[in-house]
């Protein structure tokens, strides 16, 4: 046996050093008409551009072709890409792989079939290929993530069927522009960077992959600022929901349902709405509380939010049946966290209230939001920024009263 396996592995060095490598091709398109695109492709076709742009681009022996292309959305994207028949090193785990770039005029057709050619080293072939396609995907998946165009949604009007129409999103906040006390920021951009990096923290705990954000303050304190750098900074889309709009649970459900993931679902001024549940349960609310949110209301000329409470067993019948509206509160706790939160992947909600002690508990109880951030009156550092960034000086008044207030607290 062991004359066996002497053969055999000089059957193996011998094949080997006739033909060391293992190709993988991978095709544009799948199947053979040009119709249905593979994602593969896409991926390496990222992958290779990002390559070609780092110090790598050195060793291609011909110029690389450059292309502006539409890959996804409407925002035209320069692209590098290998030339026909070019090759591009690559090395991982110790190893180095080759990618070329294949591209066949089809006969009696100007139309061009293109392919990229992997070849790795034989021997390492099964173990190296899952891991390193996975890290590939990994990085073009990032890239797409970080170049493509993100939309601003709202929902449509009461009446026809629920739908959200949107517009691009341009809004020019960052955690750069954002003047926040230092602990603060450092500590909501370390919460951000964890949960967009949580799949599989999330995945092994079994929890949806989500996390919800209380925003509350004086009106100017920087809330919706707040909300545009954590889309910015997570490169989401927004979804901003106008609970007046809604007329039923199930309208909610189905406009959560036409969500994409990786967005920011966003209800502003909760307080408002959940102000009307207290009063149509009967419960007396602490009148400061009650008093604040009809004065904005009052100051916003919205319509009545239509939210009631059926999330206790309490409930008062009387009231559920004059209750014309039909968004209930267990509606938008399903909506947080019950089964139908599930229905996307990397979801970020955030509420937001002028008056955190307007809103109804339920909303408060911890685990629900998982991030409560209280925005005040400008702290002095944040102040220091604001004058810095707007009148470019380092003395102010303003600077002086911010100082002074914070040596009060
Ligand atoms: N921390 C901050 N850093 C930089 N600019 C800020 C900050 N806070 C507020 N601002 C500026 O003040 C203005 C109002 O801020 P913003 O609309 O974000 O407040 P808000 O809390 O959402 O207000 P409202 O409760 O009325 O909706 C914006 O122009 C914003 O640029």
């Amino acid at each position: 046996s062991q004359l066996l396996s002497l053969l055999h592995s000089m059957w193996q060095s011998l094949q080997d050093s006739i033909t060391p490598y293992s190709y993988f091709d991978v095709p544009e398109f799948l199947g053979s008409s040009a119709v249905e695109p593979n994602d593969l492709y896409r991926h390496v076709h990222l992958y290779l551009h990002q390559s070609l742009l780092s110090s790598a681009a050195a060793s291609v022996s011909a110029p690389p072709r450059l292309t502006l292309s539409l890959p996804r959305g409407s925002v035209a994207v320069p692209s590098l890409s290998l030339s026909p028949n070019q090759s591009l090193e690559d090395s991982f785990a110790g190893h180095r792989l080759l990618w070329t770039h294949q591209a066949d005029t089809l006969q009696d057709s100007l139309e061009e079939r293109r392919s990229f050619s992997l070849r790795l080293p034989k021997r390492a072939a099964a173990a190296l290929l899952g891991s390193y396609l996975s890290h590939l995907s990994d990085k073009a998946d990032h890239l797409e993530r970080s170049s493509r165009p993100r939309r601003l949604y709202t929902n449509s009007p009461r009446g026809g069927s629920p739908s959200w129409s949107s517009v691009p999103f341009r809004h020019p906040a960052t955690f750069a522009t954002l003047a926040l006390d230092p602990p603060l920021k450092t500590s909501l951009l370390a919460d951000l960077d964890a949960f967009a990096a949580g799949r599989e923290f999330y995945r092994r705990t079994g929890r949806a992959w989500k996390r919800g954000y209380l925003l509350h303050g004086p009106p100017g304190s920087g809330k919706s600022s707040l909300i545009a750098a954590i889309a910015n900074h997570l490169r989401y889309d927004v979804y901003d929901l106008e609970l007046t709009r809604v007329s039923h649970n199930s309208d909610l459900r189905s406009l959560l349902i036409q969500t994409s993931n990786r967005s920011v679902i966003v209800i502003e001024d909760i307080d408002c709405s959940l102000d009307l549940t207290g009063d149509r349960r009967g419960t007396a609310k602490s009148s400061a509380a009650a008093l604040a949110a009809s004065r904005k209301r009052a100051a916003r000329k919205r319509p009545q939010p239509s939210i009631s409470n059926d999330s206790s067993d309490s409930e008062d019948e009387s009231c559920r049946n004059s209750n014309d509206g039909r968004v209930t509160l267990s509606g938008l706790l399903n909506f947080i966290d019950g089964l139908w939160s599930c229905c996307g992947e990397e979801r970020v909600i955030v509420f937001t209230t002028n008056y955190a002690e307007a809103v109804d508990p339920a909303l408060l109880r911890p685990g629900r939001m998982d991030v409560h951030v209280r925005l005040g009156a400008c702290g002095a550092h944040a102040m220091r920024e604001l004058v810095e960034r707007y009148v470019g000086a380092t003395e102010h008044d303003m600077l002086r009263v911010a100082e002074r207030n914070d040596s009060i607290q």
